[in-house]
C-alpha cells in the first residue's frame, strides 16, 4: 500500500448552526490549521468547543459558511466526502452491521467494481498490515467483536483505501484503560508507517500528546494555539492554554507590579519576586496581573527560604504513572496542590514549606494574555 497523504490547509473557516427559530449560533470562528503531508495534529479542547464540527468540515459532511479547505493546495470545498478521499474513524466504530469483517473492508472496493479476486487480495493484504490476530477476525460479524476489535476493523477499513487525510474522532473513548493504550499504540504505528496526514480529536491530553506531532488547542470555536507539547506547556499564549494543558492544572493567583517587583498573595502571605528584565518595559506600575504556578514546580523548601510559605497538608495522593505524589495543602484559606517526588512520606496535618522557583512563574496580564 502506498501513501497518498495530502498536505491539509484549513483557511479561516467559520461555521454557524440555526437552532430552532433563534438566530444562528457561531460554532467555529475563522479557524485556521495547516498540516504537512504525513503530519499528525491532535485537536484538544473542552466539550462543545467545535472539534467534531471541524472534522466534519474537513470531511465534507458539512459546508463552511466562509473560508476554504485545501488538499495539496487545491480547494476541496466543492467535493463530496467520497471525492475527497477521507478516512474517518468515529468513537462508535460505524461498521456495516450486516457484513462480516471481510465485507466491511471489501465494501469500498466492491463499490468501485474491483474483481472478486482483487478485492480478496486487498482484504488479506490489509489484514497482514494490521498484524497479529487480524486474519482470524475476517469471518466474524461486528456484533461478535469486542470494542477494541471493532475499532481495529474501522481503522483497517480506512487504511485499506489509502486516505488522503485520516480523521479520528475520539476513537478510543469507548475502550477500557488497558485496551485504550494498546489500540492507541497500534493506531500510532500504522499512522507513522503509512505517513498518514491525521487530525485526531480528543478530550484527553495524554492521548493528544501521545498521538500528535503537534497540538491544536481549541476554545469556544477558535483555534487558540498550535504547537508541540513543549511549546504549549512552556510558552502558553494565554491563561486558557496554560490552565488547560498540564495535570493537575496550573494555579492562578492575583498579583501586580510594585516598584521593581512582581507581588502576589497566596492566602495571607505576600510574596515578591523581581520583575524579569524581559518584562521591565511591558509591565506598567501597579498593573494588575495573574500569576500562574504549576503544581510540579513547587519544591520542598527549608523554613523561611526566599519565595516560600508554610502549608498544612490536607491529603496526599500517589501518582503511579509519574512515580510522584500529589500533596493537597492549604495556606490560610487558600488551597492548592504540589506534585512532589516520593523521597519523603507526607501525611495529612503535617506542615511543610513549599518554595517557588522564580524561573517557573508565569505572568499574565489582566486579560489573560501571557507576558
Ligand atoms: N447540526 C448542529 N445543529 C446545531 N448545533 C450543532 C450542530 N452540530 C453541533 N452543534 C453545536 O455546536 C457546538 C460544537 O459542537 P461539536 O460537536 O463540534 O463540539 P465538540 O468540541 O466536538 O464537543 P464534544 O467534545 O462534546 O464532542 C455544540 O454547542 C453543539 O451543540
Amino acid at each position: 500500500m502506498t501513501s497518498t497523504s495530502s498536505e491539509l490547509h484549513i483557511i479561516r473557516v467559520s461555521k454557524s448552526f440555526q437552532t430552532g427559530r433563534r438566530a444562528r449560533v457561531p460554532v467555529l470562528q475563522e479557524a485556521s490549521l495547516w498540516l504537512r503531508r504525513g503530519e499528525s495534529v491532535s485537536v484538544l479542547g473542552p466539550t462543545g468547543c467545535g472539534k467534531s464540527t471541524l472534522l466534519r468540515l474537513i470531511a465534507g459532511l458539512d459546508q463552511p459558511d466562509s473560508g476554504s479547505i485545501t488538499f495539496d493546495g487545491e480547494a476541496v470545498d466543492h467535493l463530496s466526502p467520497y471525492q475527497r478521499g477521507i478516512g474517518f474513524v468515529f468513537q462508535n466504530y460505524a461498521l456495516y452491521p450486516h457484513f462480516k469483517v471481510h465485507g466491511n473492508i471489501a465494501f469500498y472496493f466492491r463499490l468501485r467494481r474491483w474483481t472478486p479476486d482483487a478485492v480478496d487480495d486487498k482484504v488479506h493484504e490489509t489484514a497482514a498490515i494490521m498484524g497479529m490476530g487480524f486474519e482470524a477476525l475476517l469471518g466474524r460479524m461486528p456484533r461478535n467483536l469486542s470494542g477494541g476489535e471493532k475499532q481495529r476493523v474501522a481503522l483497517a477499513r480506512c487504511i485499506s483505501h489509502s486516505p488522503r487525510v485520516l480523521l479520528l474522532d475520539e476513537p478510543f473513548s469507548n475502550l477500557d484503560a488497558s485496551l485504550r493504550l494498546k489500540t492507541r499504540s497500534e493506531v500510532k504505528r500504522l499512522v507513522e508507517r503509512f505517513g498518514l496526514t491525521t487530525v485526531f480529536v480528543t478530550h484527553d491530553q495524554s492521548e493528544a500528546v501521545a498521538m500528535g506531532h503537534r497540538l491544536a488547542i481549541m476554545h469556544a470555536g477558535e483555534i487558540i494555539q498550535v504547537g508541540t507539547f513543549q511549546e504549549l506547556y512552556q510558552q502558553p499564549l494565554n491563561q486558557f492554554v496554560a490552565g488547560f494543558l498540564g495535570s493537575p492544572p496550573m494555579h492562578f493567583f492575583k498579583g501586580w507590579r510594585q516598584g521593581d517587583d512582581i507581588v502576589f498573595d497566596i492566602g495571607q502571605t505576600r510574596l515578591r519576586t523581581p520583575v524579569p528584565d524581559r518584562l521591565q518595559h511591558r509591565l506598567a506600575p501597579d498593573s494588575r496581573l495573574q500569576i500562574g504556578l504549576r503544581p510540579e514546580h513547587f519544591y520542598l523548601a527549608e523554613p523561611d527560604a526566599p519565595l516560600s510559605l508554610p502549608c498544612d497538608i490536607d491529603s496526599v495522593e500517589m501518582l503511579v504513572s509519574d512515580a510522584a505524589q500529589l500533596v493537597y495543602v492549604k495556606h490560610g484559606s487558600t488551597k492548592f496542590c504540589a506534585k512532589l517526588s516520593l523521597q519523603y512520606a507526607h501525611r495529612p496535618h503535617d506542615t511543610i514549606w513549599l518554595g517557588l522557583p522564580p524561573a517557573h512563574i508565569h505572568v499574565f496580564d489582566a486579560d489573560g494574555k501571557r507576558l
